[in-house]
């Protein structure tokens, strides 16, 4: 089976997703002991949606975070360019549509919010994809990115970095139909910038109030920024 490699071209990356999308939540839940399900409580809460405002998730997958995010009745659409993982989620009543980060088929200004869930580690250009977020939000909008970061403890970074990492493309054989993704996953966390170095490249996308809250020891961060309101004259 396909995996993506750390150049990220987006059509290994699709295709690779594509081939995890079924049993792509059940594997999730096993892989991070079922704290996923408190990252997403978090991002909902800080994300902060309202009624009446419009809320892009990006690289939504199987909309499962979307369909949180939509309780609070915001209207909610799940955007993500694996249609396999889309189709993974079909269950799940919130809007969905097919679209590639860097090029997203929304006009400008346009959205309250935009959020990414374990998705921004995968596109091919970091900056390019914030700026392209900031786009389509209405000034004074909002970034919520959770994603994987690096553990703040010293002993443990060490053991996570050094022997946890390692292991989960081996744990991969075990509870995914795609084990060469979970080598992916591996490489692609360990060459992630930290906490600090993403904040630096969400703020020279064009974002301000650049802010992270570190969950699970570090593990997962939580960043949040503004899109600046326009400046008149
Ligand atoms: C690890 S999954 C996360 C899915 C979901 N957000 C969640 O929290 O479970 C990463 C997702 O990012 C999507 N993705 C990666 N690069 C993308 C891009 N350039 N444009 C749109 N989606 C992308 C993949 O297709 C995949 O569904």
């Amino acid at each position: 089976m396909s995996r993506a490699g750390l150049d990220k071209n987006p059509r290994e990356v699709a295709e690779m997703f594509d081939g995890v999308a079924k049993g792509y939540d059940r594997t999730n839940s096993v892989m991070t002991l079922g704290f996923d399900r408190r990252w997403r409580e978090w991002s909902r809460r800080v994300l902060d949606a309202r009624a009446g405002e419009k809320v892009l998730d990006l690289a939504a997958g199987t909309a499962v975070s979307t369909v949180e995010y939509a309780a609070s009745g915001a209207w909610c659409v799940a955007a993500d360019f694996s249609i396999g993982m889309l189709l993974g989620g079909k269950h799940r009543d919130v809007p969905k549509v097919a679209a590639d980060a860097l090029k997203l088929p929304f006009a400008d200004d346009v959205f309250d919010a935009v959020t990414v869930s374990f998705g921004i580690r995968n596109f091919n250009d970091t900056e390019a994809a914030l700026r392209e977020m900031a786009r389509v939000v209405k000034p004074g909008g909002r970034l919520v990115i959770c994603e994987v970061s690096t553990p703040t403890f010293r002993p443990f970074r060490f053991v996570y970095m050094r022997y946890l990492l390692k292991i989960l493309p081996f744990i991969g054989r075990f509870v995914s139909s795609n084990p060469d993704a979970y080598q992916y996953l591996a490489e692609s966390m360990r060459t992630w910038p930290d906490q600090r170095s993403l904040a630096e490249i969400i703020a020279k996308a064009g974002w301000e109030d650049v802010a992270w809250m570190n969950l699970t020891f570090g593990m997962v961060a939580l960043h949040r920024a503004t899109k600046p309101q326009r400046v008149d004259g």
